[in-house]
């Protein structure tokens, strides 16, 4: 134990490597399972990979904004072996990205996403794999969640079983008119596997999470405003400019959030995460850690210098 705070003050005193810590520390501590859980991720990733099939596409901005595309067309954008293992690569690649500040999640071509591909579930349907599949997917959305930037799940048409997951590890949810979001996984024999329905009920409270699992709610734009899913409704298309008015909509959207310095937008979402996961004291302990590496940082001291009035 000695040797082990001896190693971190070591880390800690050379300020390159603290900040390598920090990312460790980070990317450790957002991590559900690991092999004292009896995860084994190297021998899922490979089992996933057997199912190939789509891809998932990042494309960052200058902006700080990046999207995530949920891309499998063919299959109403369901996601394969291989690109449950791509997403976790593409969380890895945000995690270090230190100029970012947002993120959408959407799918391709018009849809969102129909859940897990049911033919690589019903190869892998063996409760040892479904447990590992499990485990992976909660680690990837829960870090997906813990990114330092400020999400939103764009949904238009069909956010189904794993999809609708999906749109709960982010921070908010925009709606494109006739779209839906619905847990069907009661119709499969199923509950949510992918933190689904802790992530709901965080959201939206018990009672409603209950009644949408239960219910297999489908859940349009206004009743998802109504019970507290849905942030806000987008205009259609056809009634914003361009062939992709629903994407400008939500960077507009979301961009009302990330403008500023990246590490003050980074220093925002790390308080509120903290507040919304941790108990009272840790998370005053954490919010005290970041506003200490925000305080008479660049973006502070501009600021002074400029004696800004907040009219
Ligand atoms: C812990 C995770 C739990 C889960 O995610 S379980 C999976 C839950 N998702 C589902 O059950 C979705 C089942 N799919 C549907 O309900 C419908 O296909 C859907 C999405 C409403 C679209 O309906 P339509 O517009 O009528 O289109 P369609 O049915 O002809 O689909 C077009 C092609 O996409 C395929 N597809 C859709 N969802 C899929 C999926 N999850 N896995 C694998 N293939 C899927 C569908 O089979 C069809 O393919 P094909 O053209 O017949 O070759």
């Amino acid at each position: 134990m000695a040797r082990c705070a001896f190693m971190e003050q070591l880390w800690r005193r050379n300020s390159q490597c603290g900040a390598l810590f920090r990312l460790l520390q980070r990317r450790s501590s957002s991590w559900v399972y690991s092999n004292t859980h009896g995860f084994n991720e190297e021998e899922i990733r490979e089992k996933l990979q057997a199912f190939p099939g789509g891809s998932i596409e990042l494309q960052k901005q200058d902006s700080g904004i990046a999207t995530l595309t949920i891309n499998n067309p063919a299959r109403m954008n369901a996601f394969s072996g291989s690109m449950m293992v791509s997403l976790e690569e593409r969380v890895t690649q945000l995690e270090s990205w230190t100029e970012g500040k947002g993120l959408i999640v959407r799918g391709a071509a018009g849809t969102f996403c129909s859940g897990s591909d049911l033919n690589a579930v019903r190869a892998i349907s063996n409760p040892q794999d479904g447990m590992q599949m499990c485990m992976f997917m909660q680690n990837t959305l829960t870090r997906l969640l813990r990114l330092p930037l400020i999400s939103v799940a764009l949904v238009e048409g069909s956010a189904l079983g794993g999809g609708a997951e999906l749109t709960t590890a982010c921070d908010f949810r925009l709606m494109a008119p006739g779209s839906r979001i619905q847990f069907v996984h009661k119709y499969m024999g199923l509950v949510p596997g992918w933190g689904g329905a802790a992530r709901l009920v965080s959201i939206v409270g018990s009672s409603e999470a209950l009644k949408l699992l239960g219910g297999a709610v489908n859940v349009d734009p206004d009743h998802g405003l109504h019970i507290g899913l849905t942030d806000t409704v987008l205009k259609g298309n056809e009634e914003s400019e361009g062939a992709d008015g629903v994407l400008q909509q939500a960077e507009e959207w979301l961009s009302r959030y990330t403008k500023g310095a990246a590490a003050v937008i980074q220093a925002v979402k790390r308080v509120v995460l903290s507040g919304r996961e941790l108990q009272l004291c840790e998370a005053l302990r954490t919010e005290k850690e970041v506003f200490g590496r925000v305080w008479g940082a660049p973006a502070n001291l501009q600021a002074l210098a400029n004696k800004s009035k907040h009219k």
